[in-house]
């Protein structure tokens, strides 16, 4: 945890106005200061790439109601007998080939601490010891439930929460909120917990996409004729729901294609990872990068909006797979146009959400 400070002798904790209550008693256990916490979450993480980490990684995810809605007489003896018999090897293999070897984990965690780290900073030097932040995950390791607990021991009486989902979805960031609300409903004295929105059409958020773009086919050996935006799909049916996210990524999309000034057909919508046998929105990413090389486009790029950190499903599907798809129907050149991850521009998006939402619990450093 950054900044996470406890401090029981502080002359504040009984002043009058502090929010804490006044002990006198010696006996009373040591109430740590008063702060506001901030807490990054992201999806989660297999803690290594064997059959059991895999399998015990994408039971807890698999099982999630939020993510696969049908009943569970229905789900858990497909998921159980059929379905976790062979996955945790097919994932494992693409885990296993993006693994980031140094540090003996995933890139969406090593990444996801960086950006913590990053935003730790800017907050510190915007309101100084106030604020703490941290960072934690919906399935496997840091869970939610031990991060909220660690901030409240520390003197979080204030949460922000923050799913790192631009695009809103019912399978993310609505079941991290769930999972942070389910560790409320275990305490006697529950932090204040706000939420951040989705931030799909952020100015900050989108002229950081913009600049990645830029950059890239800048440095594109020949320039891409079309930019495919891919983002993670979910099943149509939870599109027709209720579930805004389709909607929030063609959003994304358009801000992007304007702040770039480009022509519509210069930037296509296309959604990758389809798991299961429902019909999911579409058209997916693997189908439309091959039918562009067959249409005659040689030179394409893909950009992954709805990915705060190059994950498995950026480094190893869009990178590996739809590669492979688009080189092997006749497209020459693939550029991959990487995610935000630590950059300056998206610390700063960030930094700026998080300013707005923390309004009215912190006052800025004199
Ligand atoms: C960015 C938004 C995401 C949405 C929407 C989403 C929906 C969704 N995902 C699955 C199933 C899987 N997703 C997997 C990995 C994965 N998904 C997201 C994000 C979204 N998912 C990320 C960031 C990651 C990568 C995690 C990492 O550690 O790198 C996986 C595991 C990988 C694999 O086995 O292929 C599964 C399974 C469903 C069913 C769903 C919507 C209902
Ligand atoms: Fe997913
Ligand atoms: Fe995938």
């Amino acid at each position: 945890m950054t900044n996470a400070t406890t401090d029981s002798a502080n002359p504040d904790m009984n002043s009058p106005g502090s929010g804490r209550l006044a002990h006198a008693d010696s006996d009373h256990p040591p109430v740590p200061r008063a702060r506001v916490g901030v807490l990054l979450a992201n999806l989660g993480t297999p803690d290594a790439t064997d059959y059991w980490s895999m399998r015990r990684y994408l039971s807890e995810f698999l099982s999630d109601k939020r993510v696969v809605d049908y009943a569970d007489w229905k789900w858990q003896p497909l998921l159980q007998l059929i379905i976790l018999s062979r996955r945790p090897f097919k994932s494992g293999e693409a885990y296993r080939s993006i693994w980031n070897t140094e540090k003996d984990e995933s890139p969406l965690l090593t990444t996801t601490r960086e950006q913590t780290r990053r935003v730790a900073e800017g907050l510190q030097a915007m309101y100084g010891d106030q604020v703490m932040v941290d960072f934690c995950m919906r399935y496997g390791n840091p869970s939610t439930d031990s991060v909220i607990k660690r901030m409240q021991t520390a003197g979080c009486e204030k949460i922000l929460f923050f799913p790192l989902y631009p695009q809103y979805a019912s399978p993310t960031t609505a079941t991290a909120n769930d999972q942070a609300f389910r560790t409320l409903m275990t305490l006697k004295w529950q932090p204040a917990l706000r939420t951040v929105p989705a931030y799909f059409d952020h100015p900050q958020y989108i002229e950081a996409l913009a600049n990645t773009v830029r950059e890239a086919y800048t440095a594109a050996a020949t320039p891409p004729e079309v930019l495919v935006a891919s983002y993670h799909g979910v099943p149509k049916r939870y599109l027709l729901e209720g579930d805004p996210y389709h909607c929030q990524c063609q959003k994304t999309t358009r801000l992007l294609r304007e702040t770039l000034g480009w022509e519509k057909e210069a930037i296509q919508t296309a959604f990758q990872s389809k798991f299961g046998p429902e019909e999911w929105v579409g058209p997916a990413t693997v189908e439309h990068v091959a039918d562009l090389a067959r249409q005659g486009k040689k030179h394409i790029a893909v950009i992954s909006p709805a990915f705060s950190s190059d994950c498995v499903e950026t480094l190893e599907e869009i990178e590996e797979e739809i590669r492979d798809a688009f080189l092997e129907a006749g497209g020459e050149t693939f550029t991959y146009v990487p995610c935000l991850n630590e950059r300056d521009d998206h610390i700063d998006a960030l930094l700026a959400i998080i300013d707005n939402e923390l309004s009215g619990w912190v006052s800025p450093r004199a």
